[in-house]
């Protein structure tokens, strides 16, 4: 379990979050949801270590933590929202590039690619450049890419908002099917229809004021 308590942070005199607890409990998924400039991707950010808090604590299975000593541990993957890509690589060495930068063999990342790939529905794509796939492609690539570093915790920006409408239920029930295999996610989203599809618990961010203390 990865709870966060206390999290405030502050864009210049703009205070985004005053003071958020979340739980993030393990093999549930939890939506992030609130008014856009609420402050999700913020929050998202700062559980991926990607944007320092000002202030607030941080504690991965009863002991305390920092989202740096996280990431740095590879527990958290990021799905970004506008998937990010390498787009000079094929998709296959887009899942295999982190893994083998970090000492996997070029064969165990190779195989575990693969598998991945089949699992996503994407095989037929393994050899394929990002600017020739579909919205959906894509997004199934930069899950999988995430899976390949083998996360506690996976996490998604938006998920929804770069695709077409109707692929809406297809994200939830891959997010659902990634749930069945014992992964825990957060993801943050404005679509309370999505949230209600994907989530065991919602987390409601409030919009405040700016200029406040
Ligand atoms: N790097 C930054 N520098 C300054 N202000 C920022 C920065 N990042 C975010 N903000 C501001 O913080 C507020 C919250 O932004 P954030 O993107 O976290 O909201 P959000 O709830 O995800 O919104 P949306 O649903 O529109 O994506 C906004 O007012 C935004 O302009």
């Amino acid at each position: 379990m990865l709870e966060l308590k206390n999290i405030t942070k502050k864009f210049g005199d703009q205070t985004v979050l005053g003071g958020v607890d979340v739980t993030i409990a393990d093999q549930k998924t939890l939506a992030i949801v609130g008014p856009s400039g609420a402050g999700k991707t913020t929050l998202l950010r700062i559980i991926a270590g990607l944007t320092p808090a000002d202030s607030g604590e941080m504690i991965w299975n009863g002991e305390p933590t920092t989202a740096a000593k996280m990431r740095q541990a590879g527990l958290i993957g990021v799905v970004f929202q506008g998937f990010e890509l390498f787009p000079n690589l094929t998709v296959r060495r887009n899942l295999t590039l982190a893994p083998t930068l970090q000492g996997t063999s070029a064969a165990a990342a190779t195989a575990q690619a693969d598998q991945l790939l089949a699992e996503l529905d994407l095989t037929a794509q393994a050899d394929a450049y990002p600017f020739s796939l579909s919205g959906g492609q894509k997004q199934r690539v930069a899950i999988a890419r995430a899976l390949a570093l083998k996360p506690k915790i996976l996490l998604y920006d938006e998920p929804t908002s770069a695709l077409d409408p109707n692929l809406r239920q297809s994200v939830a029930d891959l997010i659902n099917s990634v749930k069945a295999q014992g992964m825990t996610q957060v993801v943050v989203t404005h679509d309370m229809d999505f949230a209600q599809a994907v989530a065991d618990e919602t987390l409601t961010v409030a919009k405040l004021g700016g200029g406040e203390a």
